[in-house]
């Protein structure tokens, strides 16, 4: 049993850092729950044992302190339901007399969320008297952030240093995340693979280095694919391209090469004449897409490959999506890898999805359920994988 699950809650005020960071629309409705429902049974375990919740989020990244578009209120009514009607108190400020006063009168079984801690400059700082406001709130801080492990912010990291070993902890979602990812990234059974698409090279360069020591195949889809393909000599057309990383590609196809990890790229792609839904498409070889067309999505031959991998594979890592998924004419090559890790998860595989984009097509598909664990974090879990130390994990373990 975890330090958690074991801590007796009753009686205590528990400070619980969550990363309630939601989508908004401009109703100020929450489009997306998912980080919310995953923080719920952290928040019950404390309320079960008669101890009281003390919420404290970011949501958004707020330039000039307080701003409407920005207050965590808007969050009260959704949280009150996920909580099957439990009090949930909001206090206007995350420190000072309000904050204090409301964490003071706070019973057991009740919730106090606090305003967004952005709203104060200090939290990105990571001021030392700030953490030490928020410390005061409460008796046992609990960090459950996942997806904001990789920021060293006042309420992330610093303010663990004001509890005793005892009286820090991660709470339940912090154990899965951290748990399953590293079931993958140190223990994994292999043959390993991870899936890895996206917009850019850029981003994902440190994640596949890393990888390249750990996972057997790599399968590299989506717009940084064509870097990887022209740095072949291939013709790309319009397709997407970092000029600037086309020696750095070569490079880490030689590494691949060197260490025996088999790096697959796409084959064929699904090429349109303009980046837009309504586009004229044809599917082209990988070898040569005509000048004036861009590759929006893979072609059913490469997704025969990647799927034959997959299917060969005992642990799964998938971040980022295969092509333009949010348009419906280049989605097919995202949900046939999502099908195909799919059918590999219920023969026995390991699988794990993360990054914001992945797991809304995950969603948007309705496989959530079906892939081993779909994480919270999207920075935080490309960091955790590039092999960083994520200051949100090690202030608490320190
Ligand atoms: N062939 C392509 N050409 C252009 N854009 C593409 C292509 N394939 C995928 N994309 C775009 O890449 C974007 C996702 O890239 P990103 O690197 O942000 O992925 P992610 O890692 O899943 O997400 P996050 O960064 O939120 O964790 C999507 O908006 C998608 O439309
Ligand atoms: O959405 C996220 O990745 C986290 O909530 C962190 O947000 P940030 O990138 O604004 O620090």
């Amino acid at each position: 049993m975890s330090q958690f699950s074991n801590y007796n809650f009753s009686g205590k005020k528990a400070v619980v850092r969550v990363d309630f960071n939601v989508p908004l629309n401009d109703k100020y409705e929450i489009t997306d729950d998912t980080r919310m429902t995953a923080a719920v049974p952290t928040i019950k375990k404390i309320l079960k044992d008669g101890g009281s919740v003390i919420l404290m989020s970011h949501l958004g990244r707020p330039k000039d302190g307080p701003t409407e578009k920005y207050s965590l209120k808007h969050l009260v009514y959704h949280l009150v339901k996920l909580l099957d009607g439990v009090t949930v108190k909001f206090a206007e400020d995350c420190i000072g007399p309000v904050a204090e006063q409301a964490a003071a009168n706070l019973n057991g079984g009740e919730v106090l969320l606090l305003e967004n801690l952005r709203f104060h400059k200090e939290e990105e700082k990571g001021d030392k008297t700030f953490a030490e406001k928020l410390s005061k709130l409460g008796d046992v801080y609990v960090n459950d952030a996942f997806g904001t492990a990789h920021r060293a912010h006042a309420s992330t990291a610093v303010i663990a240093q004001f509890y005793p070993a005892d009286k820090r902890m991660f709470g339940l979602l912090m154990e899965a995340e951290v748990g399953n990812a590293e079931k993958v990234l140190n223990g994994a059974e292999k043959p390993f693979t991870a899936i890895l698409g996206g917009a850019k090279v850029s981003d994902k360069i440190l994640i596949i280095e890393n990888l390249m020591e750990k996972a057997n195949n790599i399968i590299i889809g989506g717009g940084m694919a064509y870097t990887f393909l022209k740095a072949q000599g291939k013709e790309i057309g319009n397709s997407l391209v970092e000029n600037d990383k086309l020696e750095l590609a070569l490079e880490l196809l030689a590494k691949a090469k060197t260490k025996g990890v088999q790096l697959i790229l796409p084959v064929d792609s699904v090429a349109a004449d303009k980046f837009a839904a309504d586009a004229n498409t044809q599917v082209v070889s990988n070898d040569n897409i005509p000048a004036g067309w861009m590759g929006l999505d893979i072609g059913e031959k490469s997704v025969a490959l990647f799927s034959e991998t997959i299917s060969q594979s005992k642990t799964i890592l998938w971040n980022g999506p295969m092509g333009v998924f949010e348009m419906k004419a280049f989605q097919n090559g995202t949900k046939a890898v999502a099908d195909a890790i799919v059918l590999a998860t219920s023969k026995g595989a390991f699988s794990l999805v993360g990054g914001g984009d992945s797991v809304a097509a995950v969603n948007q598909f309705g496989l959530s359920e079906k892939v081993s664990y779909v994480s919270t974090g999207g920075g935080a879990m490309l960091e955790f994988f590039e092999g960083k130390d994520l200051p949100g994990i090690s202030a608490v373990k320190a």
